[in-house]
């Protein structure tokens, strides 16, 4: 077996910039140390005014400056993959394993058919072979609607596959495809003849599919597919039997080709059973279930994880993802081939920082140097063993022949039906190890990571592919609030991952490498953060009122080390904010929300998080909308921001920003009248700091100020947060 470079089917490069990093890493936690010193050899003396404040301080910058080492260690030592699909082909092509792909979805509102079946229809037409290839869709809205879809999507696909494979179509989204099209001149008849006959057959099917949506399913089409019989038993999303169609299935004597006479990848439609007394797990238990209902059906060694708004821009993906699970050398002890999270709703600056451009340019390539990116849930390719069986063995070896390959006929397909049906009840999983040692792990509202975590600590490794032509595209959220509490229920996930019984075990198995750990820990511990950013934001400033400085003088030598920290910070993100081909505007947009992340979402995760731990969960899942009103999308276009509603997030963040406003005005009222020839040494650097807070917060006061649009702040919302961040600065500048 040859194992040299020639033979790898994918190649790993270190960061060139690694060096430079390190010695900026270095360098800052010098500074960083200098600034724990300070606060150490300048505490108050006993009696002295701000005491408190002062080592509250102290906690926050050693807590920071900890934060800050795992942070690093996800730019330590990052790397980039590169895969050579040309040797992979040549040499596999016969011993390609099975592909199932799971496409999820959970509400047939806020996830609109359509949207589903585009994703559908942009994997079925891989570049892969179509007997290899099955496509299942795991509805949890159980909605006739979203089957309705995807059975015209599976009529549909007789025409399209044909057609993209003829053309070389990419991206294979219909939706997406005619979109890059319509813009776009073509010389070539046919293909313009062809073109316009598959545009006409999108259209319809569109029309069909939205009339559906807006007034249910036609009766005609109820009567001519036997599937929606299974709908007769069901009383609400939360409560009917399982429902599972096989629409398409390669053994089928008729029905699955298309219409060139070439064959169809399997499609498979599934809700699982839903009782009210039975915890549905999530998407965790979509997982699971479909992990069993696609074992009897095609049982393919490699599945991919998709979430319904996240359609394949690229039909090669699977062979690059295969590149790395078959190479001889390393391939055996990979679990999952982890793609980016790419978004095509984000604007040129990117008004919320939905790029996660740090998680997805940075980090995840910091994760992947010290033994794999953390799986983030969808656009990740996975091994079925390892999520089946989790531990790796040093005696596991590729084995890509096929077992499952019993002859179906048309008349077992129904009994095939039957019986993986059964597989996707809820009694299904009581007293198994499903949820805790197989398959998606339960309890926590990153499931993905809590998942790919175990993998890891049994010895797995997983590989971060970011190709520069991207694989998939999905919906970011284009509203303030989706965003926070989107990433409210990410840090509560975090939480219960840190706090989840499980968690002493994984942590403390040697077989996950301590820098992986230290990057773990960056994303685990991100709702402890807002406690510092918080206290952070309020103390200082409204230490000004009362003229206490808690940050070295400016003429003092103690400065520099502050500066250092602060200046090298921004530095550095701006740097890799511009690198990642952001712009300065983006940076500043992404800076503010790091600022409005920690401080409201991180905390209500917190909050939740503590409350979950001590027997109060609050167990429900806030689905990210992936539709929004016209209004919306034209202010987000406009980069307005978005409230409009009153949440206790924006009461959060308008107090905040109020009691900033409140704090610097009134040091401007003193400085003007001369009260304050005090403090101008003094309190330099803590004026800055106010100051770049109420800078930062300029969209939110005119937001609550001078905003009359429907994107602006409620009025209850700024009165409420009127009155407690003026009685909380009177509070202070009078009594304490
Ligand atoms: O009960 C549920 C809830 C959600 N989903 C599906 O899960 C996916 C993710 O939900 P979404 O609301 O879009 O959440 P996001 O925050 O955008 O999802 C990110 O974060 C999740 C939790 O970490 C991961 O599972 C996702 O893959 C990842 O994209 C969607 O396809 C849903 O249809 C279900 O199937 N069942
Ligand atoms: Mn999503």
């Amino acid at each position: 077996m040859g194992s040299g470079e020639e033979n790898s089917l994918f190649e790993t490069r270190k960061d060139k910039a690694r060096h430079i990093r390190r010695l900026y890493a270095v360098s800052l936690s010098v500074a960083i140390c200098f600034v724990w010193a300070f606060r150490l050899t300048h505490i108050p003396a006993k009696g002295e005014a701000g005491k408190w404040a002062w080592l509250g301080l102290f906690v926050a910058e050693v807590w920071g400056g900890i934060y800050w080492i795992f942070y690093q260690a996800l730019r330590w030592n990052m790397v980039y993959r590169t895969t050579f699909p040309n040797r992979l082909t040549p040499r596999y092509e016969s011993r390609f394993p099975g592909v199932d792909i799971f496409v999820f979805t959970a509400d047939a509102v806020v996830e609109p058919p359509m949207m589903v079946i585009n994703t559908v229809l942009s994997v079925m037409a891989y570049d892969y072979p179509a007997e290899k290839l099955s496509v299942y869709l795991s509805d949890d809205g159980g909605s006739d609607v979203t089957f309705y879809a995807l059975l015209q999507a599976s009529s549909f696909a007789k025409h399209w596959i044909p057609f993209c494979k003829r053309f070389k179509v990419e991206p294979r989204s219909p939706a997406a495809y005619f979109n890059t099209v319509a813009s776009t001149k073509s010389e070539d008849h046919n293909y313009v003849k062809h073109l316009a006959t598959i545009h006409k057959l999108y259209e319809e099917m569109k029309r069909r599919v939205e009339e559906a949506t807006k007034l249910g399913v036609p009766s005609e089409a109820r009567s001519k597919h036997k599937g929606f019989s299974q709908w007769d038993s069901y009383s609400s999303p939360r409560d009917h039997d399982t429902i599972l169609q096989i629409l398409m299935h390669k053994k089928e004597s008729e029905g699955s080709k298309d219409v060139d006479g070439c064959t169809l990848p399997t499609l498979v439609y599934m809700a699982r059973e839903k009782r009210p007394h039975y915890h549905t797990n999530f998407k965790a238990g979509a997982i699971n279930a479909l992990l069993r209902v696609s074992s009897t059906i095609s049982n393919g060694k490699i599945i991919l994880f998709l979430d319904c708004d996240m359609y394949s821009t690229h039909s090669k993906s699977v062979k690059d993802a295969l590149c790395f699970f078959m190479d001889e050398d390393k391939g055996q002890e990979i679990a999952y081939v982890q793609f980016p999270q790419c978004f095509h709703n984000i604007g040129k600056n990117d008004l919320y920082a939905n790029a996660i451009s740090d998680i997805v340019q940075v980090e995840l390539h910091g994760f992947d140097g010290f033994g794999g990116p953390l799986f983030i849930g969808t656009c990740c390719y996975l091994r079925r063993d390892a999520l089946w069986w989790k531990k790796f063995s040093r005696e596991y070896k590729n084995d890509w022949n096929d077992q499952n390959e019993n002859e179906v006929t048309e008349v077992n397909l129904h009994e095939l039906e039957e019986e993986s049906k059964a597989l996707a009840n809820c009694s299904y999983e009581k007293n198994t190890l499903w949820g805790k040692k197989i398959g998606s792990i339960y309890g926590c509202l990153v499931e993905d990571v809590i998942t790919g975590l175990q993998m890891h600590a049994h010895g797995w490794k997983s590989v971060y592919y970011n190709p520069s032509i991207s694989a998939f595209s999905g919906v970011a959220p284009t509203s303030l609030l989706h965003t926070l509490v989107q990433l409210k229920r990410w840090g509560e996930g975090h939480m219960q991952l840190t706090l989840s019984k499980f968690r002493p075990k994984w942590y403390g198995d040697q077989k996950i490498n301590i820098c992986l750990l230290l990057g773990y820990w960056h994303h685990n511990f991100f709702a402890i953060t807002s406690l510092s950013v918080l206290y952070y934001s309020i103390i200082p400033s409204l230490y000004i009122l009362k003229g206490v400085s808690l940050f070295p003088k400016i003429s003092s030598l103690w400065c520099i080390p502050f500066i250092c920290v602060t200046v090298g910070e921004i530095a550095y993100s701006l740097i890799e904010g511009l690198s990642m081909g952001g712009s300065i505007q983006g940076w500043w947009n992404g800076t503010r929300m790091w600022l409005y992340v920690k401080t409201s979402s991180f905390l209500f995760s917190l909050i939740d998080g503590i409350l979950g731990f001590f027997g109060h969960p609050n167990s429900s899942y806030s689905l990210t909308s992936k539709v929004i009103d016209d209004d919306v999308a034209q202010r987000y276009k406009k980069e307005v921001m978005e409230f409009g509603t009153s949440s206790p997030y924006f009461t959060v963040l308008a107090t905040l920003a109020l009691l900033n406003l409140f704090c610097l005005l009134l040091t401007l009222k003193d400085l003007v009248l001369q009260k304050g020839t005090f403090a101008a040494e003094k309190m330099t650097l803590q004026v800055l700091l106010c100051g770049v807070l109420v800078v930062i917060n300029i969209p939110l006061y005119q937001a609550i100020f001078v905003r009359k649009d429907k994107g602006r702040m409620p009025t209850s919302v700024s009165i409420k947060s009127t009155a407690v961040a003026f009685t909380a600065c009177v509070f202070f500048k009078l009594f304490n």
